[in-house]
């Protein structure tokens, strides 16, 4: 698709229609989770209408049928990510769960006293808190890439940090508090050359660009169903085959066993032995359809329209008095981040909320990298497929409007 037809898929959000306190819904909170296309809201309702049963234990028809829907999903994730195969796919409830899946299960196993954790100083609480649970059981040590003013790493101090101590790497794909994008085919390179291994936070990296997980030559990568245009409670995690054979699970239950005895019990092969008990399936319907959606509309021509609107939404703000963007980094990806002098964030996303705004407003889960930058929080306007320069000039005459209900109007 040209870019020029993207800004029709609005039409296809039932949501976008609706007001709030009376004016148009203009979200740019996409960041936190994307609205639903009516096909991906259509497909689960459609499989809970028609297909419902619990999968791979059933004898009938329709527990086959959905068993197949649900490897279907699986598919359709790893064509997504270009795994090598559907079974280094393994389905979460999201980012965080693939997260704590990793640091739970090869982290306990793998690491000792001394071992080195490298994760970059904007990492999201759900790349930074797995880590300190599992580094407090082992004895491994956490240690934090630098980020420069501008929002990027520090890549010659991580060149520095990296030696035969370093056990794995940590690094969001993009992040969701600055919308930088990282170097992660070069800091796994980097990671690689010293035997470490990495895990790419992807949660906000699918929903704007190609995710190629075998031209990254990543060892593992996370991301969320519902940021990527599909259901809450979905998500899924990539391994390197190798990697996820020789892990143990991570939960018990049903569907991850071969065998169980009050003896012993021996467990499915990858990706099963890390999927214990009923999955969301009628959530990995929804992330297919989702996934189809995003493919047929086109990852590229998304990036470009998105690209588009980050160029449109900084020469716009930036003619704001007293408004301050946090991280320019050179390469960003569908958010940008900015202070307001004299008005609080959470007053801006609060002012904005009654013109129908919508943003995010605060840490956004990455206190450390609000802390490294002196900041309470910043607010943030992130977007999606849908948005358009019109919902970018809502937000700028939501902030002028915030600046002289607050005095501000008399700078120049
Ligand atoms: C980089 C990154 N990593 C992990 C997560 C967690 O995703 P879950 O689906 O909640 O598991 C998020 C979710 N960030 C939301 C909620 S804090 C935001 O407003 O930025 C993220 O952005």
């Amino acid at each position: 698709e040209t870019v020029a037809e993207i800004a029709g898929h609005a039409g296809d959000f039932p949501i976008l229609g609706r007001t709030v306190h009376g004016r148009r819904l203009v979200y740019l909170d996409n960041g936190a989770t994307t609205q639903k296309p009516q096909a991906v809201i259509e497909a689960e309702a459609r499989y809970y209408r028609e297909s419902n049963a619990n999968i791979h234990r059933g004898v009938h028809w329709l527990s086959q049928h959905s068993t197949d829907l649900y490897d279907a999903g699986r598919e359709r994730v790893r064509s997504l990510l270009n795994a090598a195969s559907a079974c280094e796919i393994v389905f979460t409830r999201g980012t965080t769960e693939a997260i704590n899946l990793v640091a739970a299960s090869w982290g306990r196993s793998q690491l000792k006293p001394g071992d080195e954790i490298l994760l970059s100083g904007m990492e999201h609480h759900s790349n930074i808190v797995p880590w300190q649970l599992v580094a407090e059981q082992t004895g491994a040590v956490i240690r934090v890439i630098p980020v420069t003013d501008d929002g990027e790493l520090e890549m010659q101090a991580y060149a520095e940090m990296l030696s035969e101590r370093t056990r794995l790497v940590g690094v969001c794909h993009v992040s969701n508090a600055l919308g930088t994008v990282n170097p992660v085919a070069e800091i796994i390179r980097m990671a690689h050359a010293c035997g470490a291994l990495v895990l790419v936070d992807g949660a906000q990296a699918v929903a704007h660009q190609s995710v190629d997980v075998q031209a990254l030559d990543c060892d593992f990568y996370a991301f969320s169903g519902h940021k990527l245009y599909g259901p809450t409670g979905i998500g899924a995690l990539y391994g390197r085959k190798q990697l996820l054979d020789a892990m143990p699970p991570w939960q018990g239950g049903g569907d991850m066993i071969h065998t169980v005895s009050f003896e012993r019990s021996t467990y499915a092969e990858t990706p099963q032995k890390f999927e214990a008990g009923t999955p969301n399936i009628a959530g990995v319907v929804g992330l297919d359809a989702a996934i189809a959606y995003v493919q047929e509309v086109g990852l590229d021509t998304i990036a470009r329209h998105e690209a588009a609107l980050v160029e449109y939404a900084t020469q716009a703000l930036g003619q704001i008095p007293g408004l301050r963007f946090i991280g320019q980094a050179r390469e960003r990806a569908g958010i940008v981040s900015f202070v307001l002098e004299g008005i609080h964030p959470h007053d801006l996303g609060t002012i904005l909320d009654m013109e129908g705004v919508a943003i995010r407003a605060g840490h956004h889960c990455a206190m450390p990298l609000m802390t490294r930058f002196g900041l309470p929080g910043t607010a943030r306007a992130s977007f999606a497929l849908y948005n358009t320069q019109e919902d970018i000039d809502a937000l700028v005459a939501g902030l002028n409007k915030a600046r002289r209900l607050f005095g501000l109007e008399h700078d120049a």
